[in-house]
């Protein structure tokens, strides 16, 4: 938050500022604003009428209707046109009842409309950051912590509503204290000026009261997503936490995250809490000052009776304008993270691409590719081909840039410089859509989502028909396994697979890759896991369904890599060779890892 924004006035502007450019994502909530407002005030002036009615009524019950003192005179005198305008008391207390009855129902609407409207503009928040979190560059997510990405989609979302809410409330309570004020001057312009002197004092004193609101607000945001933070971790961080005996610790971190929530929580309710009776308090005292002061204002008891009662009545808008206040202002961190999880500022998005994907090319090639994570270079100056319907290695030591290559192919990333090529063509300007479908990869880190066997091989084809389901579960060597599961390809797999041995968590990443039926075909380490006679039968399967396509393997195990038609060798984030096998291997090729290293 800005050094202005840390104020409760300061609060305020940025948290409208943030709503409106919010409520551009529902313009319904835009319109209606107007409507909501007109429906707040007609509320008002209907109450104001009911109230004043009241007064005529006790004025004609006290036969106080021709009063000739100075300044009730001419209220006594339009309250007695009131009366004969209506006809008599019945018809003056039918109008006060149908006036309340006006109320109630224009209040019900009221509540309806801004109640629908806030759920709406909630959902379109919620579909607009969980868009721009699959549209935004991958980078752009990973930049951001999970606990993070959870408290904008999950908690703060749901704060637009509410600031909407308030927003509309506190145009209300404005537009009420106009219209109370309207009838308070004429009665008596001298004690209206004097009360809205004190009420600006009042105001004053609250908003001092008031300033730590906005920084209260995001300690409580703060707090709460140090805690979805936690919970994330125990959640997916359990068999870990349990292998290494860090249960107590754990659960020492969340207590104390826990409590510190809570407190941070309580110091914010604490100063709302201090805000209504201060504000009930100031306002009572200003009735009490103007009762007092009536008599040597010399202003007539009748008329001093229908202030009183008036502010009496507008006094629960000023607390209801102080406490909507103080919401917009607590809300205001909410709004700013959302605001920038929705806003383009700061952020890039994948190149869609124009071009078609060509039915046929003869290489991808990397030229001159320079890539790196932040500080850290990743990929300095890479330059090698991977010929297009032969099987190609990408060998290197741990951390040398293979994980990296193959997320540059996949357009997770952009190179910093140079190009990936296909044939002449910059992937880049390739239709994201068609490059894609064109490209599978299965690999060690296999990405499997929390569901069932079938709706993680399903992600790759979603219209695939149990024939070519089946034909992926047998290639992939996947069959064997489904048959001993009670529930099939539709047993739950458990969080990222875990349910599932890294073997199998392997041929499910297969056969996902396989049913995609791709052009390209990339296998990250993608059989390490099984045991020597699986491999070998998957790799047979794989050889000849794939056989004339292009793939690009990434492997420490030399007997793969002699198989293969094309080596290109990386180290360091360089090239340190490319060729066929026995070019870049040589005669010391004698099937250790570190060889290929
Ligand atoms: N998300 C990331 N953020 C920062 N640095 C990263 C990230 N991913 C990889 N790196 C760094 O980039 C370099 C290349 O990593 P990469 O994963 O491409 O290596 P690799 O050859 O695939 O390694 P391995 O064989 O161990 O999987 C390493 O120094 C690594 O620490």
């Amino acid at each position: 938050m800005g050094k202005e924004a840390d104020t409760g006035a300061g609060g305020r502007i940025a948290a409208l500022r943030d709503l409106n450019a919010l409520l551009a994502i529902a313009p319904a909530a835009k319109r209606a604003a107007p409507l909501l407002v007109i429906m707040g005030l007609v509320a008002s002036l209907a109450e104001t009428a009911g109230i004043s009615l009241i007064i005529v009524f006790l004025y004609a019950a006290f036969g106080q209707l021709d009063d000739t003192g100075t300044v009730a005179r001419d209220f006594g005198q339009a309250a007695a046109s009131i009366l004969e305008w209506l006809g008599g008391p019945a018809e003056l207390a039918t109008a006060i009842f149908a006036l309340i009855v006006m109320r109630g129902v224009i209040a019900y609407f009221y509540n309806r409309i801004a109640q629908g409207l806030g759920a709406r503009i909630s959902e379109k928040a919620r579909n607009a950051i969980h868009g721009e979190y699959l549209g935004v560059s991958y980078d752009f997510i990973r930049r951001h912590e999970q606990a993070e990405l959870m408290e904008v989609l999950g908690t703060d979302s749901w704060g637009i509503a509410a600031a909407y809410n308030a927003f509309t409330r506190l145009i209300i309570n404005i537009c009420a204290t106009a219209v109370f004020a309207f009838f308070l001057f004429m009665l008596s312009w001298r004690i209206t000026l004097i009360a809205f002197i004190c009420a600006g004092a009042v105001s004053f004193f609250l908003e001092r009261l008031s300033r730590p609101v906005t920084q209260l607000g995001a300690s409580v945001k703060a707090e709460h997503q140090s805690m979805g933070g936690l919970m994330l971790m125990t959640l997916q961080g359990m068999r870990a936490i349990r292998a290494y005996g860090r249960e107590k610790a754990q659960d020492a971190a969340f207590v104390k995250s826990s409590a510190s929530a809570r407190e941070s929580l309580a110091r914010m309710e604490r100063l709302s809490a201090a805000i209504r009776p201060a504000t009930e308090i100031g306002y009572l005292a200003i009735i009490c000052l103007i009762v007092g002061g009536a008599g040597a204002l010399k202003v007539d008891f009748h008329a001093t009776l229908t202030i009183v009662a008036l502010l009496y009545r507008l006094q629960p808008h000023l607390q209801e304008f102080a406490s909507n206040s103080l919401f917009l202002a607590q809300s205001a961190p909410q709004l700013q993270s959302v605001r920038r999880m929705i806003g383009p500022e700061g952020k890039t998005y994948p190149d869609p691409g124009m071009r078609p994907m060509p039915e046929t090319f003869r290489s991808i090639a990397f030229r001159d590719v320079v890539f790196g994570y932040e500080e850290k270079e990743a990929l300095d100056r890479v330059s090698f081909s991977i010929p297009a319907g032969r099987t190609t290695a990408l060998v290197g030591a741990s951390g040398s840039g293979k994980t990296t290559i193959v997320n540059l192919l996949l357009r997770l990333y952009r190179p910093e410089a140079g190009q990936i090529l296909l044939d002449d063509t910059d992937i880049a300007t390739i239709r994201r859509e068609e490059w894609l479908r064109a490209i599978a990869v299965a690999g060690q880190d296999i990405d499997l989502v929390e569901g069932t066997v079938r709706d993680n091989v399903l992600m790759a084809r979603s219209d695939a028909n149990r024939a070519a389901l089946a034909d992926a579960y047998a290639l992939s060597g996947l069959a064997d396994m489904l048959a001993g599961l009670e529930y099939g390809d539709r047993d739950w797999i458990g969080q990222q697979g875990l349910n599932l041995s890294g073997g199998e968590r392997q041929r499910v990443g297969l056969a996902r890759a396989i049913l995609r039926d791709p052009g390209i075909l990339i296998l990250d380490e993608a059989t390490s896991a099984l045991d020597t006679a699986l491999e070998a039968r998957v790799r047979t399967c794989l050889e000849q369904r794939f056989a004339g396509r292009t793939v690009l393997i990434i492997t420490h195990r030399l007997e793969t890599v002699r198989n293969v038609d094309h080596v290109v060798r990386i180290g360091n984030g360089r090239l340190l060779a490319e060729g066929p096998p026995a070019e870049v291997f040589g005669p010391h090729a004698d099937g250790s890892v570190a060889a290929l290293g």
